[in-house]
């Protein structure tokens, strides 16, 4: 399987703290590939760098071959890196398919039709409803997002990521205060989008972790201590004394 992100030697200080400390990983078509590691170990700094939210220190990262380590988060979007959020970023008072539709248009930002309505934007209705059909929301595409369930809600950031038509998908814990079920509904949309996606996992529930991942890479203050399929890192010595705990 070809790298369809590749990350070498990439590193992010703030002021004395490396808070990413030269991370090399890659992520491929058709599989998820979760990072974990204790609170403060640099997962959300990673993620930040790789949707271009804050700059590298120093390292490489390559889309498809490419380099755009130095690229505006904007051109990053529209090159087909997609992110969602620790918090819920939708707008409560728009509809779900409103909410999808926003998020298409800001990836494909057409300054020269700004009096044009957005319901009237043929691209972007098309890639909310598509989106939301991959993540299962169409029967909720008319309600009111903030009146939907957190499940929904963190599926509909899902969906609108997907509006934006990306290959690479980084999801920053996406399920956070998620129930049992709504737990299973996210991990089946997972599952069904590595097929079309190159998927980066951050997520705290390690049971949903171990279960889907196909590779997992274990951060500890900012450092890779181990790269490997879910039943290599469960008997890896370090991970199991730095992270999961010996009786895991
Ligand atoms: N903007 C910032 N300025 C200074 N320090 C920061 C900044 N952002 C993150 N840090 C520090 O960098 C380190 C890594 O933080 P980061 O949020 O990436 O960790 P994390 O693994 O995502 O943690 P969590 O699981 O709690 O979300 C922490 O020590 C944090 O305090």
């Amino acid at each position: 399987m070809t790298a369809l992100l590749s990350v070498e030697g990439l590193t992010r200080r703030f002021g004395g703290l490396v808070a990413v400390n030269a991370v090399t990983l890659d992520l491929r078509l058709g599989e998820i590939h979760a990072v974990i590691g204790t609170n403060g170990a640099g997962k959300s700094t990673l993620i930040n760098m790789l949707s271009g939210e804050i700059d590298v220190s120093s390292g490489r990262i390559a889309l498809a071959g490419e380099d755009i380590t130095t690229r505006a988060q904007s051109r990053r979007a529209r090159a087909g890196i997609g992110r969602s959020y620790q918090r819920t970023t939708i707008f409560p008072e728009f509809s779900a398919r409103e909410n999808c539709r926003l998020a298409a248009q800001a990836a494909t930002p057409r300054p020269w039709a700004l009096w044009q309505r957005a319901q009237d934007c043929e691209a972007s209705s098309a890639a909310a409803n598509e989106a939301l059909a991959a993540a299962g929301l169409q029967p909720y595409a008319d309600r009111m997002a903030g009146t939907l369930s957190h499940g929904a809600k963190r599926q509909l950031e899902v969906a609108m990521c997907l509006a934006t038509r990306p290959r690479v998908l980084l999801l920053d814990e996406p399920l956070a205060g998620m129930g049992a079920e709504e737990t299973e509904r996210m991990l089946t949309l997972l599952v069904q989008l590595k097929g079309t996606h190159a998927i980066l996992l951050v997520e705290h529930d390690m049971d949903a972790v171990f279960r889907i991942a196909d590779r997992i890479t274990v951060m500890v203050n900012g450092t890779v201590i181990a790269t490997g399929d879910p039943a290599a890192i469960r008997s890896n010595h370090d991970v199991r004394q730095a992270y999961l705990g010996e009786d895991h």
